[in-house]
């Protein structure tokens, strides 16, 4: 049976990079930017005053003066006029240009300030070195210098920069559209009252909360296990959306029927079954118009693993995101697991951050693939290779995460 790695390549080998958009800033948070950013001006763009105080020139101080006539008092906001006599001192702000003729900032606590017989400032505590309290012109980032590059997500930090150089829109990666569709005769929707023999359906609102959680547009349908009405309902969905996400119907049961009804579609079946547990019987496929489709096994804890294991690091690739950012990160097992079958297992951990910065995870017992409350008690997914039975305490795995 096919391998999580081989799953893992054939599926992202389908990834296919999305459109670009361009939309307002505000809005482009969490967005994969598609364009550079480079400094329109100078970081600062002008000498920056960074205390509030007086502004002299230094030369002065080094001459033996320790008390300046206030010229004036100048507000951030506020053009900066020069200096008229270097012998004497501009009251000024923090946030406004340095005016000409001064290279030094002296903060109001290092001064004692009198009125009488006029405004003046008298240096207690002088500063060690011309151009102390100011944020120079440039010293930052000059001008032209390239401060963005296509292929990051947007963070505050990157939003910042964007609006200091003026980008009030941004060209990023459209969000992938998903069409997520429970099948079941058993699922009844989540308003009604189940029969003793239904369950509410619980897997789509489980995969719409992932996707919107990973930046991700979707819409939920549910469909019953019948091959005809599959194979009426599919097609739009194919056409209209990027993915669609199956949950149900994909194993040996009589009323299995999605893997014969895309089939019957013309969807190229790549992979039907994964030595993984759970979530074995996984089908993956194709549309002839690029959709793909991952077909998850009903059990919830099987969706939920498929999901983070092989759709989210294929949502990344199609935005554009480099490879390796759907790298998973490792977590030290806390205590000794066991899992004989050879496939791999995704066992659910709750983390701790050991003093020491080490990410442990603490193996929380659950009930099976079934057992979708079990999840409440976990914070991630390790991953544990098939060639091996006895996973040692202390040992390193990588980690697919759902919770931060
Ligand atoms: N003879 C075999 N039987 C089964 C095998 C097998 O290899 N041979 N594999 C088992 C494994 S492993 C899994 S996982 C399941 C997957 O089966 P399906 O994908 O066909 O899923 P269903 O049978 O439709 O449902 C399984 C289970 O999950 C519940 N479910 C389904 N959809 C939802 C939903 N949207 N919300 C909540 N719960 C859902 C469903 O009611 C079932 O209880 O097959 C095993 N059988
Ligand atoms: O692999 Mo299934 O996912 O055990 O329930």
């Amino acid at each position: 049976m096919l391998s999580v790695e081989d799953a893992s390549r054939q599926v992202l080998a389908t990834a296919h990079l999305l459109p670009t958009e361009t939309v307002p800033l505000a809005a482009a948070v969490g967005r994969v930017l598609r364009q550079e950013v480079v400094a329109d001006r100078d970081f600062p763009p002008y000498n920056r005053v960074t205390m509030d105080g007086i502004a002299v020139q230094y030369s002065a101080l080094q001459n033996g003066q320790s008390t300046f006539p206030i010229e004036r008092t100048q507000l951030a906001g506020a053009p900066p006029a020069p200096l008229a006599s270097p012998q004497a001192a501009i009251e000024i702000m923090t946030g406004a240009a340095l005016p000409p003729g001064t290279d030094t900032i002296i903060r109001y606590e290092d001064l004692d300030i009198s009125d009488t017989p006029s405004r003046q400032a008298t240096v207690r505590v002088a500063p060690p070195r011309a151009g102390h309290n100011v944020h120079a012109q440039g010293s930052d980032q000059p001008a032209g210098a390239r401060l963005l590059a296509p292929g990051l997500v947007l963070s505050p930090a990157e939003i910042a920069v964007a609006a200091t150089v003026g980008a009030a829109t941004l060209a990023v990666a459209r969000r992938p559209r998903l069409a997520v569709v429970s099948t079941g005769d058993e699922i009844v929707p989540i308003e009604a009252t189940p029969l003793p023999h239904q369950i509410r359906r619980s897997n789509g609102p489980m995969l719409c909360a992932a996707l919107a959680l990973a930046g991700c547009e979707s819409q939920e349908f549910h469909l019953p296990d019948d091959l005809a009405s599959l194979k009426t309902s599919l097609p739009a969905l194919l056409a209209d959306f990027d993915a669609v996400l199956l949950s149900g119907g994909v194993s040996k049961g009589q009323a299995d029927f999605l893997p014969q009804a895309l089939r019957e579609l013309g969807v190229t079946e790549i992979f039907h079954r994964v030595a993984q547990r759970p979530g074995q019987p996984f089908w993956f496929g194709q549309a002839p118009g690029g959709a793909v489709v991952f077909a998850l096994p009903g059990n919830p804890v099987a969706t939920f693993a498929n999901y983070y294991r092989y759709v989210q690091p294929w949502l990344r690739q199609c935005q554009g995101l480099p490879a390796e950012a759907s790298r998973p990160v490792v977590a030290e097992l806390a205590g000794p697991v066991e899992f004989k079958p050879a496939l791999t297992y995704f066992l659910a951990v709750r983390l701790e951050q050991a003093p020491d910065g080490r990410l442990l995870a603490h193996p929380t017992p659950t009930a099976g693939s079934g057992d979708l409350a079990g999840l409440l008690a976990a914070d991630g997914l390790l991953e544990l290779p098939p060639d091996q039975s006895q996973f040692a305490a202390g040992t390193a795995w990588p980690l697919w995460r759902y919770r931060a």
